[in-house]
């Protein structure tokens, strides 16, 4: 989807100087966020954070979920019934006697360890498969649940760059965590039995040994969650860069600017600026890898010394005859087996922890957006309307100081055209917006008939208001999609909106009509002019036929003719219904019944046309500049040009 260009609020292109959000500095705030979270905090979440996730597999499907944990599970048992099998060889096989008989002895737990080990092997292949089923259903539901909170917030909350990075956070990573979660959790689960199995004989052999074998993989199992951690807090960090980068990247490859890349070239400061965020990113990665590596190497170096001393230890239980040969042999098989059984359950725990931190991510961006969604309805939904009202309203948009709206009071009745005017950023589209229910006032109030629109349902409001967006949205979707929105796509309203509009013209010139997708991106896409799209946008605004017409800058982009058709439009849509109109284009609001001029956030002046061309203000002052430029001819020239008349060409 990409959006009209807008005459002021365009994504700015990046200023030449870098950009304080992409040094190192600005990533600051999370870190302190972060520190305060100590890995043993962290390590003590974990089993929520397990038992969050097995919830979001239970309820993406509650067959695989039972299958991977139950036969991962089985596939343990097996595997310490394995183990116990071949100490169940290895000791007859140890002890004196012929060959021939050790061998025949052994004979019935080899055949045990066989079966076992066939047992796991198609345990474990039932488990991967429900595992496999399991993943895309998980990701689904976390997507789509990450959309539906995306797509019902509060429209404030995109102009929150803290929330902005929450949220990229959970998309790009934390909503394909909660499989990992799952899958490593059973990983420990499975490991666990496997432990306990080979702690189990250990203890039976000798009680010093099992202490001992903790130590071996401890310092590991510390490195690789340690290390972990590294890793996550280094992107976390990085999560403002990399949006940029993102943003950035989105540039050089996109068909939107694509022309002004080229026109401007700006080729070259977009690709230092990429490179430059990339070096700030690979600088901190390969500084988290060096320190990953010394952790390890400590890890290792310690898990080394531990299992020297267990075999020392054994060593010395030999030489003083408190352990016989044959136990001994089984004890450095069940030593290995366990060591390396440990060595699993500890990775899995640091995938788990590590998966853990994203997953959290996901969980914190739930609660966040959980937090911003507009409040239960505690009015009735709005009747037909008959009068709004906006009071003392101020509204300051998100991590900004000065507001963009001041306490304004504005009245709109039932089958007025009410015009709002003022200079660039003087607050017009955002009381608009404020007025359409898609910003809620922070002081102040909007009553619909009275009612205070903060407590009603936005979606029934919203509803009875059709809007024609300055920054309207250019939809890969069908022309008659584009038109119809959310609505059944319905012929008559169709060429009712399109006619109104001017869009009749610029649909009767595509190639499949209706149908065409209105984007080049797509087969059999086609793309629109400035002012097509304009036509297109206000049918949408049209289609709807609510109560409410909301025409903010509807006509920038259009022709003279369009535009002399579209207002002719607005004002015959007036009759019975109401329409909030926002322009540069003064002449179009001599017949408004009232003008509101802003200035600053604030209403300076209003009244009809005659009114405030009287008191000489702010409005009459720009209705003369714009007049002037129409009637001022500057010095006649003695000879009148030529004026040059195309032949229109023959057929
Ligand atoms: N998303 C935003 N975040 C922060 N500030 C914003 C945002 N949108 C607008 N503003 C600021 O709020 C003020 C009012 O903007 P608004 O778009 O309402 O002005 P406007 O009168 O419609 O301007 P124009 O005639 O240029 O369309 C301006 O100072 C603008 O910079």
């Amino acid at each position: 989807m990409r959006f009209a260009p807008r005459r002021r609020k365009r994504v700015p292109a990046p200023a030449p100087t870098p950009q304080p959000q992409m040094t190192v500095s600005k990533y600051l705030p999370f870190l302190d966020e972060l520190t305060s979270t100590s890995m043993w905090r962290m390590a003590t979440r974990l089993p929520r954070l397990i038992g969050l996730a097995l919830g979001w597999a239970w309820r993406a499907d509650r067959w695989d979920t039972a299958a991977t944990i139950g036969l991962n599970l089985a596939a343990g048992v097996f595997t310490a019934v394995g183990l116990f099998a071949v100490t169940g060889v290895l000791e007859p096989l140890f002890t004196g006697g012929p060959t021939p008989e050790r061998v025949q002895a052994a004979l019935p737990s080899l055949a045990l360890v066989a079966a076992a080990y066939a047992a796991r092997a198609l345990l474990q292949a039932g488990a991967g498969w429900a595992q496999a089923r399991l993943r895309p259903q998980v990701e689904r539901r976390t997507e789509l649940h990450l959309f539906d909170l995306t797509s019902r917030i509060r429209l404030e909350a995109f102009d929150d760059s803290a929330f902005n990075d929450t949220m990229y956070r959970a998309r790009d990573r934390g909503q394909f965590e909660v499989s990992r979660v799952i899958t490593s959790a059973v990983d420990v689960l499975t490991g666990l039995v496997s432990i306990v199995a080979a702690a189990g004989v250990l203890a039976v052999l000798h009680p010093v040994l099992l202490p001992l074998l903790v130590l071996t993989v401890v310092p590991d199992g510390w490195a690789a969650a340690r290390a972990a951690r590294m890793r996550y807090e280094r992107i976390r960090e990085l999560t403002t860069g990399r949006r940029r980068k993102w943003a950035l990247g989105d540039m050089l490859a996109s068909r939107d600017s694509a022309a002004e890349l080229r026109a401007f070239t700006m080729r070259g400061f977009l690709i230092d600026e990429y490179t430059r965020i990339s070096d700030i990113e690979r600088a901190a990665m390969l500084t988290v890898a060096r320190r990953q590596t010394t952790t390890r190497l400590v890890g290792e170096a310690a898990g080394g010394v531990a299992t020297a001393a267990t075999f020392a230890a054994l060593g010395a239980l030999l030489v003083t005859g408190a352990m016989p040969l044959a136990v001994a042999g089984t004890a450095v098989f069940a030593i290995r087996t366990a060591q390396a059984s440990l060595a699993t359950l500890l990775f899995s725990l640091s995938t788990t922890y590590e998966s853990g931190l994203y997953f959290s991510d996901f969980l914190e961006f739930s609660r966040q957006a959980g937090g911003r969604l507009p409040p239960a309805p505690d009015t009735e939904p709005p009747g037909a309307l008959v009068e709004v009202r906006a009071r003392g309203v101020v509204f300051a948009y998100p991590g900004e100081q000065a507001p963009a709206l001041d306490g304004v009071d504005v009245d709109i009745r039932r089958g007025e055209v009410v015009a709002l005017v003022g200079e660039n950023g003087s607050g017009k589209s955002t009381l608009a917006r404020l007025l359409a229910g898609l910003y809620t006032p922070q002081a102040g109030a909007i009553r619909w008939n009275g009612a205070d629109t903060a407590g009603m349902d936005p979606d029934a409001l919203r509803g009875r208001i059709g809007l024609i967006n300055q920054e309207y949205a250019q939809w890969p979707l069908s022309a008659a999609r584009n038109v119809a929105m959310s609505a059944a796509a319905d012929d008559a309203r169709l060429g009712a909106a399109a006619r109104l509009s001017g869009a009749d013209e610029v649909v009767a010139e595509l190639v499949h009509g209706w149908d065409t997708v209105l984007d080049k991106r797509f087969v059999n896409g086609a793309d629109l002019s400035g002012g097509q799209w304009q036509r297109i946008a206000s049918a949408r605004g049209l289609y709807r036929d609510a109560d409410l017409l909301i025409a903010d800058e509807p006509t920038a982009a259009l022709d003279a003719r369009a535009e002399k058709r579209l207002f002719e439009s607005l004002h015959a849509h007036a009759q019975g219904r109401t329409v909030l109109l926002i322009t540069h284009r003064l002449a179009s609001v001599r017949m408004a019944d009232r003008i509101y001029v802003l200035d600053k956030g604030r209403v300076v002046e209003h009244g009809d046309h005659a009114r405030l061309m009287a008191c000489g203000g702010l409005y009459a002052e720009l209705f003369r500049m714009q007049a002037d430029a129409y009637t001022h001819t500057g010095a006649a020239p003695a000879e009148p040009p030529e004026a040059v008349v195309a032949e229109p060409p023959r057929r």
